[in-house]
């Protein structure tokens, strides 16, 4: 399978959920990048469209091809926010954040009156977990926060969880909000939705890439076309 063609058709075929003056969360990564490229043309044909990106990247991806940037106040209404994915189960849940992007990522998506998903085939899995769980922790005494994960990770039935502060290079990557990342090696994750609440009841915690129930439509790509999947 050629994934970057299916993520390309995968994006020209959430683009058909797009109108003019729509407001619309714009995702992180290489799949929504090919979504952004398109919706520069759309602008370049005399579409308006502002844009809300859940990156640094996508913002300067955004501003480069003349996609109105905006600020969100209490009374924007997000029409679409689209974004790419790391997995998802056949119960619509996802884990994201592998561009580290997942904290903006969860607040666009979730105040969006529509979330959908565009991904490669490769994404789609029958259980989530092979994909090590991206979670967002405040810099502030960090280890605490680690040290709590684990002991609710052990509760959630995980034996002897392998976490990892994400770094390149030995430095710790930190999100465009100054945080850092924590990844965790779990294997299978059969209560997706406990799980991301147990995580996010922990002080400290910002989020944890779980998505759960929050998505409205699947869209795989693959090299001869794409899937529609709706919960
Ligand atoms: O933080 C990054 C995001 O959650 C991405 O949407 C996710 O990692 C998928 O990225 P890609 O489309 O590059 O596989």
């Amino acid at each position: 399978m050629d994934k970057e063609a299916g993520k390309r058709l995968a994006a020209e075929e959430a683009a058909k959920h797009v109108t003019t003056d729509m407001t619309l969360g714009l995702g992180t990564g290489s799949t929504a990048r090919y979504f952004v490229d398109i919706m520069g043309e759309r602008v370049k044909q005399g579409w308006t469209l502002r844009g809300i990106p859940t990156s640094e990247e996508t913002r300067r991806q955004a501003q480069s091809l003349g996609i109105e940037i905006i600020e969100p106040d209490e009374t924007t209404i997000i029409d679409v926010a689209i974004d790419g994915t790391d997995e998802a189960d056949p119960s619509f849940n996802l884990i994201k954040g592998g561009g580290a992007a997942l904290l903006r990522e969860k607040i666009v998506a979730k105040a969006a009156r529509k979330f959908i998903v565009i991904a490669d085939k490769s994404k789609r899995v029958v259980a989530l977990g092979a994909f090590p769980l991206p979670i967002e922790i405040s810099p502030f005494s960090w280890a605490l926060t680690v040290s709590a994960i684990r002991a609710a990770l052990t509760a959630n039935g995980f034996t002897a969880p392998r976490l990892s502060l994400r770094a390149t290079d030995g430095t710790p990557v930190k999100t465009d909000g100054g945080n850092l990342i924590i990844d965790a090696e779990l294997g299978r994750i059969d209560a997706p939705i406990e799980l991301e609440r147990a995580l996010a009841a922990i002080p400290g915690v910002l989020e944890s890439g779980l998505f759960c129930g929050m998505t409205d439509m699947i869209i795989y790509g693959d090299t001869d076309g794409v899937s529609v999947v709706k919960p």
